[in-house]
């Protein structure tokens, strides 16, 4: 049913026992939640990674530095005894930032992208942006002052196709918005799309995506095999085999442009099993092992140290980690859920075996 279980011997893999040792990875697009929910999901993703740029997609949403600041303290104090993490924060664009909070947040050391949501595309975007232009201030500042723009890169016209509105992102929004800031630094998160890969593979000045390992792995019948998969389904939305391809290729490709991001997006699992499902898949379990098993299956597990490690460092100029991060090759079967909470929450894949596992 998907590319998870490895039954059939394949050559091109490693066999059990085998390792890969890397350089500590960072994910660049995670969502961590608050309260009891970040205290359960937030081991997971410190077990995995060094560093996370995390969502300001709460309720309310991380508006100012203030707010940043009084949110790292509480990932900071959920962290378990002996973790070493480190949260990078990001700032919530709305239509009324001011440039001072900008530079607010750049001076802060601790806010390294402001995060644009259209308004209403996604989880938690009620309070985004309503047209691009009423965050022009903010863009100006945050062009001058090298703070990073992360994007949710679709569209909110409901007239536009569902599956079209990354595309549609890219053509009518992100290209007339580079035109007019070309020099602000823009990470286009969990890339979806051929569209997007070649879009940010050819653009001209500082451009980068992150991939999600859902979209490495899954293309859209996963959300309706055999009938309506609610686990599977995130924003924006799986797209055809052909995109899966495509976004595969940039990963693997060793373009330093394209880099981690789970965009791990843990809803409680009646939140999903419901009649208006929420969007968001969770990986904040097994990120390294889902990403592995992607790479692994085209043959480049050689390249998994550069998308995971190296890349996204580069691109928000911070030191690359030292000390290293194993993974075994062995089958393990992923849980069926797991705390969340008071609530439970369903990892992506739960039930499936996964042929790679954290070593430490
Ligand atoms: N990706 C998702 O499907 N959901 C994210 C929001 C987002 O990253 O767009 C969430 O916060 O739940
Ligand atoms: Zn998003
Ligand atoms: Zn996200």
């Amino acid at each position: 049913m998907t590319p998870l279980a490895h039954h059939v011997p394949d050559p091109a893999q490693a066999p059990a026992g085998t390792t890969l040792t890397i350089t500590r990875p960072d994910d660049w697009h995670l969502h961590l939640r608050d309260g009891a929910q970040l205290q359960s999901v937030l081991p997971h993703t410190a077990a995995q990674f060094r560093r996370a740029i995390v969502m300001p997609n709460l309720r309310p949403p991380v508006t100012t530095t203030a707010l940043a600041a009084a949110y790292r303290e509480r990932i900071l104090a959920a962290l378990p005894a002996g973790a070493d993490f480190e949260p990078l924060m990001t700032l919530y664009l709305t239509d009324n930032t001011p440039a001072e909070e900008v530079l607010r947040a750049r001076a802060s050391g601790f806010v390294h992208a402001a995060k644009l949501y259209p308004a209403g595309a996604t989880t938690n975007s009620d309070s985004g942006v309503t047209d691009l232009k009423q965050a022009y201030a903010a863009l100006e500042a945050m062009q001058e002052a090298g703070l990073v723009l992360a994007l949710h890169g679709e569209v909110t016209d409901r007239d536009i196709d569902v599956f079209d509105r990354e595309k549609v992102f890219i053509e009518d929004k992100l290209i007339p918005l580079r035109r007019d800031f070309p020099g602000l630094r823009v990470v286009l998160e969990h890339i979806t799309t051929k569209d997007a890969a070649d879009y940010v593979r050819e653009a001209e000045g500082e451009i980068a995506a992150t991939i999600t390992a859902h979209h490495l792995l899954y293309n859209r019948n996963a959300i309706f095999t055999g009938g309506i998969r609610p686990h599977f389904y995130c924003l924006p939305v799986l797209k055809r085999e052909v995109h899966r391809r495509a976004l595969l290729e940039a990963a693997i490709s060793g373009d330093a442009r394209f880099f981690l991001g789970t965009d791990s997006a843990p809803h409680a699992r009646g939140d999903k099993e419901a009649d208006c499902g929420c969007a968001g898949c969770y990986t904040g379990l097994h990120a390294l092992e889902l990403y592995a098993t992607a790479f692994e299956a085209a043959g480049r597990l050689d390249r998994l140290e550069g998308f995971a490690s190296h890349f996204g460092a580069d691109f928000y100029r911070l030191p690359r980690n030292t000390g290293t991060l194993t993974l075994r090759k062995g089958d393990w079967v992923i849980p069926a859920e797991l705390p969340y909470g008071d609530r439970t929450i369903a990892p992506l894949a739960h039930g499936e075996t996964l042929g790679w596992q954290l070593h430490g």
